[in-house]
Order: C-alpha cells, then sequence, then structure tokens
C-alpha cells in the first residue's frame, strides 16, 4: 500500500445508502472548493501551499534551522490551533520518547491557566539554553498572553539583549498586542494569513516553523500537503476519500451516530486526535447540531472504555488511523519454561501483534453494533502526516457544508471567555 486508504467495509454504510447523499456531499464540495459558501473567505488553506510567500518560507527554515541548533530546548506557546498541529506533528514524526532521544527538546506553554504547570516548567528549563516561539493569531488569548509574559520576563533576565534574538512569534500581518510587542522588541515574526483560521492553519508558519526548529523535513510536509490537494479536491464522488468519509460519518450521524471517535494504535499519534477533535469539535459543534469528536488509544483504553464501546450505548462510531508500518518493531523472546504462556507468539513482532490487537477489536466492535471506518497510512512520516492533515480538513469542510453550519466560526467559545473577564474584573 503507498497511499492513505480509506476503508468502508466495516462501516454498515451501504452503497445505496452513499449514493443518496452523494448530491449533497458534491454540492457542499462544489460550495467549498468555488468559494461560494458562509465563510468562504476562511478557505485560503486550501492552496496556501501555492500562495504561500516563498521568501517568508526560506526564513521559516533558516529560523528553524537557528532554533534547532542553538537550544537544548524550545518552547511553543500558543492554545487550539496555534500549538495543537504542530505538537501532533512533533510527536508523530520524532516519535514516542523524542525528548529524551533528540535534540533540542520541545515543551508547550500557554495552553492552560495553570501556575502549577508554568512553575515546573520554568523549574525543567532553568539549565538549559532555551528558545521560544509564541503562537497566537489574535495575539491577544489570555492563557498565551499571560505564559508569554512570564517566560519572556525570565528570557530577558537570562539573555537580557540577546533574548530577542531567542524568541520568535506567529501572529496576525497588522493587528494584536503580539504583532505590536514583536514590533518593539525586534523579534523575528512570521505571518498567519488572514483567510485561514487557527484549526486549519497547521500548514501555515503555526505549524511550520515548530516543526523545523523540532528538526522535521517541512519540504516533504508540503509535499505531502499538495499531493492532497491534488487527489482530494478531484470532484467525483467515488474517486475522492474526503467525499466519502464526509458521506459515511453524516449517514451514520443521521442514523443516530452522535459520536465518533478517533482511534489510534500508536502512541506518537495521540496528538493527532487532539488536532481532530478542535478541528471537527469547534467546526461542526454548532446550531444545536455536529458530531462529538472523542478520542481512544488502543490496545491501552481497551482495559477502560473497551467496555463502554463493546457494550454501551449505540450512538459511536469508530474511526481509526492504522499505521501500516510502525517503523522500529522488537520480538517477542523464547523461553524454555514457558511460565507467563508466552512461547505461541515467541518469534513473532510486536507490530505483528498489535495489528492483530487491532483486526481482533475491529470485529468485536462491529459485532457489538460499532460501525467502524478505517484510515491506512503506509508509514507516519512527514509526507503523509501532511497528506492526513489535508484529508481531515477537506473532509471537515465539506462535511460542515453538507450538515448547513459554517465550518469557519466558533461563536461558542466567546461564552466562557466573557463570563472569565467580567470575574477578573477587565474593564
Ligand atoms: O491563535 P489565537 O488567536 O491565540 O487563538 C487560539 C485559539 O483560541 C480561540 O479561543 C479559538 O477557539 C481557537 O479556534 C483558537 O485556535
Amino acid at each position: 500500500m503507498e497511499d492513505i486508504v480509506l476503508d468502508l467495509n466495516g462501516s454498515f454504510v451501504a452503497l445505496d445508502e452513499m449514493n443518496s447523499i452523494k448530491t449533497e456531499i458534491m454540492n457542499a464540495q462544489e460550495t467549498l472548493l468555488d468559494k461560494k459558501g458562509i465563510s468562504s473567505e476562511m478557505t485560503g488553506w486550501i492552496d496556501f501551499m501555492d500562495t504561500m510567500d516563498k521568501k517568508e518560507y526560506e526564513e521559516i527554515k533558516k529560523c528553524g534551522k537557528f532554533i534547532n541548533e542553538n537550544c537544548d530546548a524550545f518552547i511553543i506557546l500558543g492554545i487550539g490551533g496555534s500549538y495543537l498541529g504542530a505538537k501532533a506533528a512533533i510527536e508523530a514524526v520524532r516519535g514516542d520518547f523524542h525528548n529524551e532521544l533528540k535534540s533540542p527538546q520541545v515543551y508547550y506553554a500557554g495552553q492552560n491557566l495553570s501556575g502549577a504547570y508554568l512553575k515546573k516548567l520554568v523549574e525543567a528549563i532553568k539549565n538549559k539554553e532555551v528558545c521560544v516561539i509564541v503562537i497566537s493569531k489574535s495575539g491577544t488569548t489570555l492563557e498565551t498572553a499571560l505564559s508569554f509574559r512570564i517566560i519572556r520576563n525570565l528570557m530577558e533576565e537570562k539573555y537580557k539583549d540577546e533574548a530577542k534574538n531567542r524568541i520568535f512569534a506567529v501572529t496576525d500581518k497588522n493587528k494584536g498586542a503580539l504583532k505590536t510587542m514583536a514590533d518593539l522588541n525586534g523579534y523575528k515574526t512570521f505571518v498567519i494569513p488572514d483567510d485561514i483560521g487557527g484549526r486549519y492553519s497547521v500548514i501555515t508558519p503555526v505549524g511550520l516553523l515548530p516543526m523545523a526548529a523540532a528538526g522535521i523535513n517541512t519540504d516533504e510536509f508540503i509535499r505531502g500537503l499538495k499531493s492532497g490537494r491534488n487527489e482530494y479536491t478531484k470532484r467525483d464522488f467515488h474517486d475522492n476519500i474526503c467525499c466519502l468519509y464526509a458521506a459515511a460519518r453524516n449517514i451514520l450521524s443521521r442514523r443516530g451516530k452522535e459520536i465518533e471517535i478517533l482511534v489510534n494504535y500508536e502512541p506518537c499519534c495521540i496528538s493527532i486526535a487532539e488536532w481532530w477533535k478542535q478541528l471537527f469539535g469547534e467546526s461542526e459543534g454548532k446550531d444545536g447540531k455536529g458530531i462529538f469528536p472523542a478520542s481512544l488509544n488502543f490496545t491501552t483504553d481497551l482495559h477502560s472504555m473497551g467496555q463502554f464501546v463493546q457494550d454501551g450505548r449505540k450512538i459511536i462510531f469508530e474511526t481509526t488511523i492504522f499505521v501500516e508500518n510502525a517503523g522500529d518493531d522488537m520480538e517477542v523472546p523464547y523461553e524454555g519454561d514457558d511460565f507467563d504462556k508466552l512461547n505461541y507468539i515467541a518469534g513473532k513482532k510486536l507490530n505483528y501483534i498489535n495489528q492483530k490487537a487491532f483486526e481482533g477489536t475491529f470485529m468485536a466492535h462491529s459485532e457489538g453494533d460499532v460501525p467502524g471506518i478505517i484510515i491506512r497510512i503506509p508509514a507516519m512520516n512527514e509526507f503523509y502526516l501532511g497528506k492526513l492533515f489535508y484529508f481531515f480538513m477537506m473532509t471537515c469542510g465539506i462535511s460542515g457544508y453538507t450538515n448547513g453550519i459554517d465550518p469557519f466560526t466558533q461563536p461558542g467559545v466567546e461564552a466562557y471567555k466573557k463570563n472569565m473577564f467580567r470575574l477578573l474584573g477587565r474593564q
């Protein structure tokens, strides 16, 4: 297998059902691609790989290399779309235990308001050479701004005038406090385009700069995005897996399957699901509509939430990201006494056993009336990750328009902020 494959064989969705929603899906796709829908001014991500300023891209690679070679650790400050994609990419490509095995180490801040977390982070980086990438489209998000104020002070204390050469900002072209502060202090800045919202921004400097700093090959990532764009903008229902995935999930949702669980069998893919949850949750959860996006990590969670999936309320469908070639592997050793009764799998590779666990789980859940969709990825590298991100973003746009909502706004997130600011006494 040399491409991302969508397998709907266990989805309980029949071909005639797929055909019955085809017109709706194709209309939604046309609305998205021809920029005829609501918030179409936020669809710059569709072609960003081509419209991106080449000079800025070269600067991203240059600064990424600088960070990569000039610190022991760098901190990514951001929340939501301003960090989830970068975290997902760094963990998926650098792999498990990357902070122990690779340099520089990567830390995250500005994604919560916990004093305990920030204090411990400061402690953890105290004796390290540090760089900072601060990311905020609005430039005013409380979590990020607050953490940045504290981290910035520490950087200035430690590096004095040199601090400005170790701080990089990714923000709006013209507006926002972060832009003003970056200009005043002389930080290198990169632009988040106006026509791309936070949760679609992993393909912009928001994702690219942290990836480059972590030593990830961004050229390959962009090649994956372009390959995604070429394939997933095809206006052919049966030959475009975004249309098919959007169709299947909408059919299942209309049948009462209100929760979609994104499942992985590789710990390095856990954060892909976190990114995916924001993408689909903020895009589709509005006007009293939407599929609730959740995630589980198998086989770990088969020993906890597996019970609910198998036997609980029948409101779930399961979408598995399965990595065909997980890379590194280990073999089960043979033991003469066989006390643990594992000799029947001696000589087998763990990745093979993981695959059998997946097949067994899929069958069991299917028997438990849980529809299953499989997204098969040949390997978790920069190319396929770029393509996977594009696949999900395109599906999300089509799915949202199919469901009659605006996939590019998030009005609901303001409610908590208003209350919080009032409680904090902001004028
Ligand atoms: O990049 P920022 O402007 O700081 O926004 C960060 C995040 O926070 C907001 O509240 C939105 O709900 C998200 O869509 C956004 O990604």
